[in-house]
């Protein structure tokens, strides 16, 4: 099944020819309900997407299409435990993680919510354990510092959450996150700390993750230089599916917390895997993010489509890709704890929707998912918004601005907030030629002078923003904000016709990488590569010190 060929997109390329040279500014001047139109509430989180290329008619047609592709049967299999992940023969259970409500799970007719309270329980009892110095290190102090060894989804989402919820961090706890293989991650983090007061979460579901489980023989070397072999399990616990290979490496599995195989790595930060998170926060906040996401579950299960944020999101965003043409898509917090909260997103969208064959394995002749990327506001703004403003490129903006800081103390939020608010306005309205020439005549120019610079000061406008406002960032409005992008992601992959679960375009290079690594050797042999890949490992291999 093509997109392509059903009525209701071909509808949406008629629509766009009638549109696109539509001009926002217009559309606000004519309808001064167009706010209230296209906005949402669901809690305290509001979704204005009135500064968008649309019109009534556009939405309705958008969710004419969700409707046409059975995105709400789609979603009630999700969220039913059907194995929708097909490559891999899985369901795709997130949504079970935190599903507060406690209702019946089913996978292969077992109810799953006993193993995911289970989890909860176990972690809730550690945490406390760390917390009230019942569990010491190897020398009776107290643990200060816990450091997450994991990479992708066994990082991003965690590392994301920690830093967003600093000023929940309990007094006296340190986080640290060592992902990369590159030595420098690991060395520059573990020569802050001391092993008596240092707890490792070496977190990989499938724990053969060539990058952690190196970085983790490292941590455990390191560990051993004070500590002794029998001490490794006061200073060692995993998160993962794969009892066997943890125990393989030495970690009792007592001090392992289960994960599943329903539960993708960029999906897991709800599981186990967000053991860091409670560590760091306390495990009240951990539920309450969890919380936050089962809020955003009920919202999107529930709500019709017209009035469902990730679905409104999803079809957007399916709007400039397939019919703008656009090819990336910015994500700018305006609140810098959220630095991270783009490369979260990054891997949940790009690792989900980066396909090129359809579910039934038929090469796709469409595009799917876009370039997603950004940074915390106002940063951006003196670097890269020049090519969102003036580019020659169409790159819709998620501006997320929570109104109030948890630093009031310092009085920056209002020039904060009237920055992001000023970028989305600034896109949408942009400046035209006359109103360029007016203020350059104010300004004294006149003449050729004034003609030759008028050009460069005009701001085309009619660029396409959401702004996600709502009061704080707190645990819950995390949870919302994380569940709401990845049912978004979910929309836009069943609009493409795609597994949005599986990552198979991350395994070839995994591969060629185990067989470089012993060519990187003095005198090993080289394997048959082409001559660009040979000459390099040559050169490697001379200049290495
Ligand atoms: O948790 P792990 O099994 O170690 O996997 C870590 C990561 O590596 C893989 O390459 C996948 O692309 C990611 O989706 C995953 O999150």
């Amino acid at each position: 099944m093509t997109p392509l060929n059903i009525p209701e997109w071909q509808s949406l390329v008629r629509h766009y020819s009638d549109l696109k040279f539509v001009s926002m500014r217009e559309q606000f001047a004519l309808d001064s309900n167009r706010f209230e139109r296209f906005s949402i509430k669901s809690g305290d989180l509001l979704l204005d997407y009135s500064k968008n290329r649309i019109t009534q008619e556009t939405v309705d047609k958008l969710i004419q299409l969700a409707e046409a592709v059975e995105i709400q049967d789609w979603i009630e299999r999700m969220f039913k435990g059907e194995a929708i992940n097909h490559t891999e023969g899985r369901a795709v259970l997130h949504t079970a993680l935190r599903n507060r409500s406690n209702t019946p799970v089913m996978v292969d007719g077992k109810d799953v919510m006993p193993m995911v309270n289970a989890v909860l329980d176990k972690m809730r009892n550690f945490c406390e354990q760390v917390h009230s110095g019942t569990w010491l290190g190897f020398s009776g102090k107290k643990i200060t510092d816990i450091v997450n060894i994991g990479i992708g989804g066994s990082d991003l989402g965690p590392a994301m959450i920690c830093d967003a919820l600093e000023p929940y961090g309990i007094d006296g706890m340190g986080v640290h996150f060592v992902s990369n293989v590159d030595g420098t991650d690991l060395s520059t983090t573990l020569e802050k700390l001391n092993p008596e007061t240092t707890l490792f979460v070496v977190a990989s579901k499938t724990f053969t993750t060539q990058e952690t489980i190196t970085n983790a023989h490292s941590a455990r070397n390191w560990f051993l230089k004070q500590g002794k072999q029998e001490d490794v399990a006061k200073h060692f616990v995993a998160v993962s599916t794969n009892a066997d290979e943890v125990a393989k490496f030495g970690i009792d599995t007592a001090n392992m917390f289960e994960i599943w195989d329903w539960v993708g790595g960029r999906y897991s930060l709800w599981s186990a895997i967000g053991l860091p998170i409670a560590l760091y926060t306390g495990m009240d906040n951990f539920e309450r993010l969890l919380d936050g996401g089962h809020q955003m579950d009920n919202h999107f299960r529930q709500q019709p489509l017209k009035e469902n944020i990730p679905v409104i999101m999803g079809m957007l965003g399916i709007w400039y890709v397939n019919f703008f043409n656009s090819h990336t898509q910015a994500i700018v917090p305006y609140d810098h704890s959220l630095a991270r909260f783009p490369s979260h997103m990054q891997q949940l969208d790009m690792e989900s929707n980066g396909k090129f064959i359809n579910r039934s394995g038929a090469r796709i002749n469409y595009k799917t998912g876009p370039v997603i990327w950004g940074t915390p506001g106002t940063n951006g703004q003196h670097a890269y918004f020049q090519l969102i403003h003036q580019g020659t490129q169409l790159i819709p903006v998620d501006f997320v601005l929570p109104v109030n800081s948890h630093y009031p103390e310092c009085d920056h939020q209002s020039i904060l907030l009237a920055n992001g608010l000023a970028q989305a306005e600034a896109l949408m309205k942009g400046k035209t030629a006359e109103e360029v020439r007016a203020e350059l005549v104010k300004e004294g120019y006149e003449g050729k002078e004034l003609e030759a610079l008028l050009p460069h000061k005009v701001f085309p406008g009619n660029r396409p923003s959401n702004v996600l406002l709502f009061p704080k960032l707190t645990p819950e409005m995390l949870g919302q904000l994380v569940a709401l992008y990845e049912h978004k992601v979910f929309v836009q992959g069943v609009v493409w016709n795609i597994n949005s679960f599986d990552q198979w375009g991350v395994e070839l290079g995994k591969q060629l990488a185990k067989a470089i690594v012993p060519e990187l050797k003095d005198d090993a042999e080289i394997s048959a590569h082409d001559s660009s890949t040979t000459h390099l490992i040559k050169l490697i291999r001379e200049l290495r010190q």
